[in-house]
């Protein structure tokens, strides 16, 4: 068994325990109760190259990266330091968020927040919107090709923005079949969790010109940030590189500068 398909046992067993606490109804209503989205895809579009910024405690590949007693003051950070979108994973087994993470986070920024997660289900993207999230991540290794663009229609209709998420030309091909337009490309493979920063180069260029490009995982710093750009990536989003830095809001900006002259990249 891979580490993805042990992750997606543990979010389907936590799934089947909150939709017995919350009835798709109630989330149905607290969906269309919450305040309206903001626009992530705009957010990720509007010039120089975005950061998406990570509230991640723990990862299956690391182990425990930060404690982040206060989600909601990290993402303050993040977005003082201009961060475009806040990325607030929930799974609970191996990265250590909650939905409540989310609540928190929603709570105390006025920019986009991302819900990252193993979504499967209607219910879950319901979910994210019910708790405030404005994109929501689709991972294609994870859903079948119907599924994929069920999900991707159903974060749509309810005005947020999916992200799919590949990590193979292949798995690409897949989401653009799918409508996908905003794709990241995982560095890091899933099932065995190695990082290969070559695979965004080898994969971006061949995506349509409107289709928004992010480069996932692995990233350090603003050269690796400058590498990506000038593969034509339009935004990164960086976990690691952000939660275990003194200064998260400085990390940040320092990632937005270099973004924000993408078209020079500087010799190493
Ligand atoms: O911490 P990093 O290497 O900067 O990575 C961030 C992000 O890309 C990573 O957390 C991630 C990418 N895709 C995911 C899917 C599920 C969980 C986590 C992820």
């Amino acid at each position: 068994m891979s580490v993805l398909d042990e992750i997606i046992a543990g979010v389907q067993e936590d799934l089947l325990v909150r939709q017995e606490q919350t009835p798709l109804e109630a989330v149905r209503d607290a969906a269309q109760a919450a305040k309206a989205p903001y626009d992530a895809y705009t957010a990720l579009r509007t010039g120089g190259v975005g950061v998406i910024a990570e509230v991640k405690r723990s990862s299956p590949s690391k182990g425990s990266l930060a404690d982040i007693p206060d989600p909601a003051a990290l993402a303050s950070e993040y977005a003082a330091g201009g961060a475009s979108v806040i990325s607030v994973l929930t799974e609970r087994h191996f990265f250590k968020g909650s939905l409540e993470d989310l609540d928190n986070v929603r709570a105390c920024v006025d920019i986009p927040i991302l819900r990252k997660d193993f979504i499967l289900t209607p219910y879950q993207v319901l979910e994210a919107r019910a708790h405030g999230a404005d994109m929501v991540l689709l991972i294609a290794a994870a859903l079948e090709q119907d599924a994929l663009e069920a999900l991707r229609e159903r974060i749509e209709s309810l005005g947020m923005t999916a992200l799919v998420e590949v990590h193979t030309e292949e798995e690409a091909d897949r989401a653009l079949a799918a409508g996908a337009k905003v794709i990241g490309v995982n560095a890091r493979n899933l099932k065995t969790l190695q990082v290969d920063r070559s695979v965004f180069e080898r994969i971006a260029p061949g995506l349509p010109r409107d289709v928004v490009k992010i480069a996932e995982s692995g990233v350090r710093d603003a050269r690796d940030l400058i590498r990506y750009a000038s593969v034509g990536a339009d935004a990164v989003l960086v976990g690691e590189g952000l939660v275990t830095k003194k200064s998260p809001r400085e990390a940040v900006s320092d990632l937005v500068t270099a973004g924000s002259h993408p078209a020079t990249p500087r010799p190493a």
